[in-house]
């Protein structure tokens, strides 16, 4: 039985996994993780193992915590790879994008990849057809573009995701729908056309908070994989104990 933990910067996603089947996928909050662990935790007839993501403020008596409630993997970039890291600072690299860089390779070892996590940040790594792991980018995600057009005038108001995002908004509220989702949109689709410009038979998955709410205005092929960093610590988590 595995348990799956992806902390973010936004929440904290988990998942257990027993016998080739999904158990449950949760949304923790920060400030109740040891609470709604606990509550997952104690219906297992077993010690789980855990294996945990996180970029997230989780802090070592969390951590200390968790290990108590069962086989504790916390991934990093020490760990045994089935990518070649070739991110020139790979201990800064974000335990998140290990983890995405792994299921890409893992599930895809033959092909071009590149996975964008749409999250509080908006993230993009890429694995070639080689598995090695070169390096992406990272953007604000949606909220952080929000929050900042907020936080550094005097007169933009602070919103939140809307349905309604014209390329030409008239009036304020509708300008920053624009500028935040179809510049978000424009970026992404910008992003996947100078890959695909580089590299053949590529793969893209779109994943994250954001990531079904973005990929209706996305124009490129794309798979939508809403889980795949708690897919990808599963499969990790199989390939460094096989
Ligand atoms: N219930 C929710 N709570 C928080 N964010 C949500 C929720 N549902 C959708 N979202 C969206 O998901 C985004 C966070 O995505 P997520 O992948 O969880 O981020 P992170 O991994 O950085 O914590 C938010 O920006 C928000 O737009
Ligand atoms: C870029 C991130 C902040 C993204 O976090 P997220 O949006 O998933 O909450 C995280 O992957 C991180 O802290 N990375 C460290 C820097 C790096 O990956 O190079
Ligand atoms: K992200």
């Amino acid at each position: 039985m595995i348990i799956a933990i992806d902390v973010g910067n936004t929440r904290i996603k988990v998942a257990v996994y027993d016998r080739n089947t999904w158990g449950g996928f949760y949304h923790i909050a920060t400030k109740d993780f040891r609470s709604q662990i606990e509550n997952i935790t104690e219906k297992l007839p077993e010690k789980p193992f855990i294996i945990i993501s996180s970029v997230g403020k989780l802090n070592e008596y969390q951590l200390k915590w968790l290990a108590t409630k069962g086989f504790l993997h916390i991934v990093s970039a020490n760990d045994k790879l089935p990518f070649e890291n070739k991110y020139a600072t790979p201990h800064t690299l974000g335990a998140d994008r290990i983890a995405l860089a792994a299921g890409l390779a893992l599930e895809f070892p033959k092909r071009n990849k590149l996975v964008i996590d749409c999250g509080t940040c908006i993230t993009y790594d890429f694995v070639n057809q080689r598995n090695e792991y070169l390096g992406g980018a990272i953007s604000p995600g949606l909220n952080l573009r929000y929050k900042s057009l907020n936080d550094y005038t005097a007169k933009l108001p602070l919103l939140s995701i809307s349905d309604e995002y014209p390329l030409t908004g008239t009036s304020t509220n509708q300008s920053i729908h624009s500028g935040v989702i179809n510049g978000a949109v424009a970026e992404i689709d910008g992003f996947i056309n100078e890959y695909k410009t580089r590299y053949d038979n590529l793969t893209v998955i779109l994943t994250g908070g954001d990531a079904i709410f973005l990929a209706e205005s996305i124009k490129n092929n794309i798979f939508v994989r809403s889980n795949f960093l708690i897919e990808s610590l599963v499969l990790y988590y199989q390939y460094i104990n096989s």
